[in-house]
């Protein structure tokens, strides 16, 4: 459904340049459920404007959904779906409206794009809120408002920009169901991006994990998790007393990737609940007083850890260091 060889995207403004892309490899194969996981300003939304030609690559090639993308954009346009981020609704529309119209934009027929949004109201939630006017709508029904509006068109490949960014946990849930249904009853292929952990885990079939413009790992959650020996223990302690830890923790049996932080020791041990009570001991006799402790199973933010050196939630701190945004002389 997809294929890219060396996707790039350079945005230069003002003297500086950000490589926000750098020569990305994808394949996705038909009726998977891809995820692209990384960090705020990982790449992950360039690459997707460009995969759906909102926006010209600065090298590389890709054919989506059958088409090329620098040839034939248009081609690609009429066979995928797009679902933004905050999406699109117009707020004086009604739902049904809203629908019928983005249906027509479509090439429809209004007789086509009624049936049409009355399946996927239903299959949605949303067919008792069809006179609603968009804005009064809540943000879980607005986001399955956008997936109806993405998927009039009857698509075989849609892309979703982070579905779920805003929504609480019980919407969050409630709106991976309606993905997977989709996915179950249309046979559609889903790519999307997304910086929860456990929206990957839970809903994709496979993981590409993104971080500077560059893929770093790839493969199902669970073998990406496989990759990632042992329990990760993080412990607090004061912090003049940071390094004299991080060596106590390095002497457990089997202990690796040891890193400090400004009051915290992070490692890996084999077994996390049998480590414990030697290092309380060991730091206890260095006169260390712990503040904190947590054990935890191998997790995706684990493997990139294990790749990157930190965590997702560090690299998300690590963010605005961009060039001036520039638009719309590059959008195709
Ligand atoms: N129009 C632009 N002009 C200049 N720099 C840009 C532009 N768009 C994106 N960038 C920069 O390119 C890098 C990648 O951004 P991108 O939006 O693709 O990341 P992302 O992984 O989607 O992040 P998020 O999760 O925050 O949406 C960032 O450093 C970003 O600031």
């Amino acid at each position: 459904m997809i294929k890219a060889r060396g996707l790039a995207r350079r945005f230069a403004a003002r003297g500086r340049t950000v490589d926000a892309v750098k020569g990305v490899d994808l394949d996705v194969a038909e009726g998977e459920l891809l995820g692209f996981l990384g960090p705020n300003g990982a790449g992950k939304t360039t690459t997707l404007r460009m995969l759906t030609t909102l926006l010209r690559p600065t090298s590389g090639e890709a054919t989506v959904a059958g088409c090329d993308l620098r040839k034939d954009p248009v081609g690609v346009r009429r066979r995928i779906g797009y679902v933004a981020q905050g999406g699109g609704t117009a707020p004086e529309y009604k739902v049904a409206e809203e629908i019928e119209l983005q249906g027509m934009l479509y090439g429809l027929s209004k007789a086509d794009a009624r049936r049409r949004g009355a399946t996927l109201t239903e299959q949605l939630d949303l067919a008792n809120l069809d006179h609603r006017l968009t804005k009064t709508l809540s943000g879980g029904q607005r986001r399955r408002l956008d997936i109806a509006l993405g998927l009039i068109h009857d698509p075989k490949l849609v892309f979703f920009d982070e579905p779920t960014t805003g929504l609480d946990p019980q919407s969050r849930a409630n709106l991976w169901e309606h993905i997977r249904r989709l996915r179950a009853e249309h046979g559609v292929t889903l790519f999307l991006t997304t910086h929860y952990l456990d929206e990957a885990d839970s809903l994709c079939d496979r993981i590409l994990v993104i971080d500077n413009g560059e893929i770093v790992a790839e493969g199902s959650p669970n073998s990406l998790k496989s990759r990632v020996s042992g329990d990760g223990v993080e412990i607090g302690v004061p912090a003049e007393s940071v390094a004299a830890a991080a060596e106590i923790a390095g002497r457990l049996e089997g202990a690796h990737e040891v890193t400090c932080l400004e009051d915290t020791v992070r490692f890996r041990v084999p077994r996390g609940d049998t480590a414990m009570p030697e290092l309380l001991r060991a730091l206890d006799a260095a006169d260390i007083g712990m503040t904190a402790m947590q054990v935890h199973r191998p997790t995706l933010d684990d493997v990139f850890l294990t790749l990157t050196g930190r965590t997702l939630r560090d690299a998300e701190e690590r963010t605005g260091e961009a060039a001036e945004p520039e638009e719309a002389a590059h959008v195709a």
